[in-house]
């Protein structure tokens, strides 16, 4: 049992005032007679958010007095309220002054926020923008955040246990691959970690604090110099973003990996109090990661084996991809996100009878289900030691992906070509053509719980595309050419094998034809982009990573 009451009193991180009297928190003259107009919150057009007037909220929270602050963070205070229309508890956010945004521009971001809606993710239900004041109302979330559950535990609140670990892993990169995926233009997170997952009174996580980067300091007409609000937190940014300010969806997904290696290890992603050479998380299970005998000694002592070494061994191969250095070479989240949709699955005795096989080459990540009894696990191949290499490659689960793995990238980019033009249609749909093909193929066969010998295989491949996007949302400019720079020379490089490739390829679909093709949950919007050029560089040095096709088949594994 675990108690979130622990967590439900306000409470207050930095502030020491007290608000009951807080000139600047008044009601305004305007505010009373828009209030005192109109008894009903109004609704903003063509949305579902609420425009709250000032002193709604200052009624809802009491004034905003002390005891109703839960905290206060890098875009302002948030107090806990009651809507007095509805009774509704919500959290009201106050955004700092200093990034303070004209009517029209407030209104504009907070609009596409309010367009953002999925479970796992903290719902913006209104907003106020009166005079100058800035606030936002959300969905007040009950069970504190992650970081309190795992971090500030109470003494009389159990330690959650492993599958509970791994379900709040999974919703979380479910809330993150909506934003990248999903989301129409996708969001980047930009501020991952563990406060900022919130945990609902059922352990559903809900990630807050998303899309926020545009209406806080560091932006807007007062702009301050890149404060730490802009460069992300110590400890959960990406090294690409920490050194250069490049940011793209792949910076989220290390600063997830950093989220699950907290969750495995019971450690925070920064922690003074530990020895040097321990306090950053990630610089610590670096060189674990290389010797997958040593993965049960990371796991949080509190769990004492009350968990699967597979599922332990699989969860920090995740981990370990998603917080590699090189930001290409990351997964993207959909494909995390169904690597832990395995590990999440409850059962009885709390150890997962199924685990997921993944093995990583070429850009590829394989999630093989299966219900052996295999404790294999390759980590990435960047991580991997030579010896590591030839030994995984030998191994059971290098049988059920190596045959499949071999295609390099070239050989990938021309199928994607392939692929484009025949789904181009004239009037620009590709997405038909897809589900057309899909209604042709046969209905999905369940997997057969019974057969042992059975395994459900994912796999993701990725090619080295050359792409001209200026979507300013999907990557800031300063520091991308250094990675066109070297995915170009890689791309290079490979043209030389283009030959053997050409041979693998045949041999591969010859040896496939046989497998049955049972489903696709992919679209062809999943083929994203996933960085995008240097505007200002002109040349066509740009080459940006795409998932070219994802499968899922249900195969025999060759014992
Ligand atoms: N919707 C919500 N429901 C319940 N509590 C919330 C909600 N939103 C924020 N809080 C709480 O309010 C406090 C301040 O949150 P906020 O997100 O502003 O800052 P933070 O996450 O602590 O720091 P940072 O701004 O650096 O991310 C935190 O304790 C947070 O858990």
């Amino acid at each position: 049992m675990h108690c979130f009451p622990c967590f439900s009193s306000p409470k207050n991180k930095k502030s020491s005032t007290t608000n009951e009297t807080n000139d600047n928190n008044e009601p305004r003259p305007s505010d009373r007679r828009r209030t005192e107009e109109t008894e009903e919150t109004e609704q903003s057009e063509g949305t579902s958010l609420k425009i709250f007037t000032f002193r709604e909220l200052a009624t809802a929270t009491k004034n905003f007095r002390q005891e109703c602050l839960l905290g206060e963070g890098g875009f302002g205070r948030v107090y806990k309220g009651t809507l007095k229309s509805t009774g509704q508890v919500v959290a009201v956010k106050q955004l700092d002054k200093h990034g303070l945004h004209g009517n029209k521009e407030f209104q504009a971001e907070v609009l596409s926020l309010g367009q953002l809606d999925h479970p796992n993710l903290v719902k913006l239900i209104g907003y106020c923008a009166d005079g100058d004041q800035r606030l936002l109302v959300y969905d007040y979330i009950s069970g504190g955040s992650l970081q309190d559950h795992l971090h500030e535990p109470k003494p009389d609140c159990e330690p959650m246990d492993w599958t509970t670990r791994m379900q709040i892993a999974y919703g979380a990169a479910q809330g993150l691959d909506y934003l990248h995926d999903k989301a129409n233009p996708p969001v980047i997170y930009r501020d991952l970690k563990a406060s900022n997952i919130l945990l609902d009174d059922d352990f559903s996580p809900k990630l807050s604090d998303f899309g926020l980067h545009k209406l806080g300091p560091g932006t807007g007409d007062k702009m301050m110099a890149l404060s730490s609000r802009v460069m992300g937190t110590y400890g959960y940014s990406a090294p690409e973003y920490t050194r250069g300010g490049n940011l793209t969806l792949k910076s989220d997904v290390y600063s997830f990996g950093v989220v699950l290696l907290e969750l495995i290890t019971g450690r925070r992603a920064l922690d003074t109090t530990r020895p040097n050479d321990e306090q950053n998380l990630v610089s610590w299970a670096q060189p674990i990661f290389r010797d997958p005998k040593k993965y049960p000694d990371m796991a949080d002592p509190v769990l004492k084996n009350k968990l699967s070494e597979r599922g332990l061994n699989q969860a920090v191969a995740i981990a370990s991809m998603c917080v590699q250095e090189e930001a290409a070479a990351r997964p993207l989240i959909s494909d995390v996100m169904v690597a832990l949709s395995f590990l999440s699955m409850p059962t009885e005795d709390g150890i997962p009878t199924a685990v997921p096989i993944l093995s990583f080459k070429d850009k590829s990540m394989s999630i093989a289900l299966s219900r052996h009894d295999s404790n294999l696990v390759s980590p990435p191949p960047e991580l991997a030691t030579e010896d590591e290499k030839s030994s995984t490659s030998s191994g059971e689960e290098s049988s059920l992906d190596s045959e499949k793995e071999s295609v390099s990238k070239n050989k990938y980019k021309k199928k994607h070509e392939e692929e484009d033009s025949s789904m181009e249609s004239d009037d620009g749909s590709d997405s038909n053509s897809e589900h057309e093909k899909d209604q042709d193929s046969p209905p999905p066969k369940p997997i057969d719980e019974k057969n042992q010998a059975q395994s459900l295989k994912i796999k993701y491949r990725y090619s080295w595309e050359d792409i001209d996007v200026s979507d300013e949302r999907l990557s800031s400019k300063s520091s991308q050419k250094s990675n066109d720079e070297s995915t170009s020379s890689r791309y290079d490089s490979d043209r030389d094998q283009e030959e053997k490739e050409k041979e693998e390829e045949e041999e591969e679909e010859e040896e496939h034809s046989h497998i049955e093709h049972i489903h696709s949950s992919k679209t062809d919007d999943d083929q994203s982009v996933y960085f995008d050029n240097d505007d200002d560089s002109g040349d066509d040095n740009g080459a940006s990573l795409h998932r070219i096709k994802s499968e899922v088949e249900i195969d025999s594994i060759k014992e």
